[in-house]
């Protein structure tokens, strides 16, 4: 299976949400990663076949998925940002409602809600009102829904924003045990979200792909680039103008300052194994903060 994004672009007016747009993902992980307003959830409607591109083409193994129609949607599940429930219904009512929405038969209908209650593990919260879900259920309610019609190309855009740390763990490994044979396409800006789990990442700024790889990849890009130090109030202070300013360590010893740079940032600085997140950094924060 090859899903092509064929040099797309998006735009609303006068902006420009998506630019040029290029990549093949085949079956696997793949994490979209970029800062607030990069185009994530742009992209991923435009994959979910609601939204149409301004120009370039979207093809699965070579049709353009704008001319398959339902061939389409059978295949694809897809988890939007904003998902509403109905907090009066329970869960086997709520994927009930979806199932038939999705053109399952009565029959297929309740055997698949069970499947995939049992697949995200809330078959014991079944009849439980919505309503008194947590945070984490109901996003693994949504990836339920998303999974009604064992879709070949799932799309889940920001699925942890508002879980809690175990149930994001909870989460990451429910994606990567049902990536198996299918695409899964899932946006994040919290690294921590794809660093197990992701086959590739492609990362996002200002509409444009920068940059399309494994994680090793990724971080061998910035080896030699994070530094490590100590320093006094002032100087942090000063650097945190100058410079891409990771993890702030407060000890007896004084301040012990993590940085993204190019250039050995201070004469005291040593060179240290870099993380996800000082991918992020470089590639990133700045623009987030604004401080360019
Ligand atoms: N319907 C729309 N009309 C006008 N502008 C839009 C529309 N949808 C998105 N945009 C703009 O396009 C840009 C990309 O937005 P998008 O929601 O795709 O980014 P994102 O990476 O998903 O951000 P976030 O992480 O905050 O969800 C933003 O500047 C946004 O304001």
């Amino acid at each position: 299976m090859r899903l092509t994004i064929e040099n797309i672009s998006k735009e609303f007016k006068d902006k420009k949400a998506v630019t040029r747009f290029s990549a093949e993902l085949t079956e696997g992980v793949y994490a979209l990663l970029g800062p607030n307003g990069a185009g994530k959830t742009t992209l991923m409607r435009m994959l979910a076949d609601i939204l149409k591109p301004s120009s370039g083409r979207i093809l699965l193994n070579g049709k353009d998925i704008s001319l398959m129609g339902d061939n389409y949607r059978d295949i694809l599940g897809y988890l939007p940002q904003e998902f509403g429930l109905y907090k009066n219904f329970t869960a086997v009512r709520f994927l009930s409602y979806f199932a038939s929405l999705k053109g399952l038969d009565k029959k297929e209908a309740v055997a698949r809600v069970e499947e995939v209650l049992e697949l995200v593990n809330l078959q014991k919260e079944r009849k439980r009102k919505l309503g008194t879900y947590s945070g984490g259920m109901k996003r693994r309610l949504g990836i339920a829904q998303a999974l009604l019609n064992d879709p070949k190309i799932l799309i889940v855009d920001e699925p942890t924003a508002g879980l809690d740390p175990q149930e994001r763990v909870r989460f990451r490994n429910l994606l990567s045990e049902i990536a198996g044979d299918r695409i899964v396409l899932l946006s994040t800006h919290i690294v921590s979200d794809i660093e197990y789990i992701a086959k590739e990442v492609l990362l996002m700024r200002q509409g444009e792909l920068i940059q399309r790889s494994k994680i090793e990849r990724l971080l061998e890009s910035v080896k030699g680039k994070v530094w490590k130090g100590r320093v006094g109030q002032e100087e942090l202070s000063k650097l945190q103008r100058s410079h891409k300013v990771g993890n702030i360590q407060r000890g007896e010893k004084g301040i012990e300052v993590r940085i993204v740079s190019d250039e050995k940032p201070m004469t005291n600085a040593v060179a240290v194994s870099p993380t996800l997140e000082d991918v992020y950094l470089y590639f990133f924060e700045r623009e987030v903060e604004g401080v360019v």
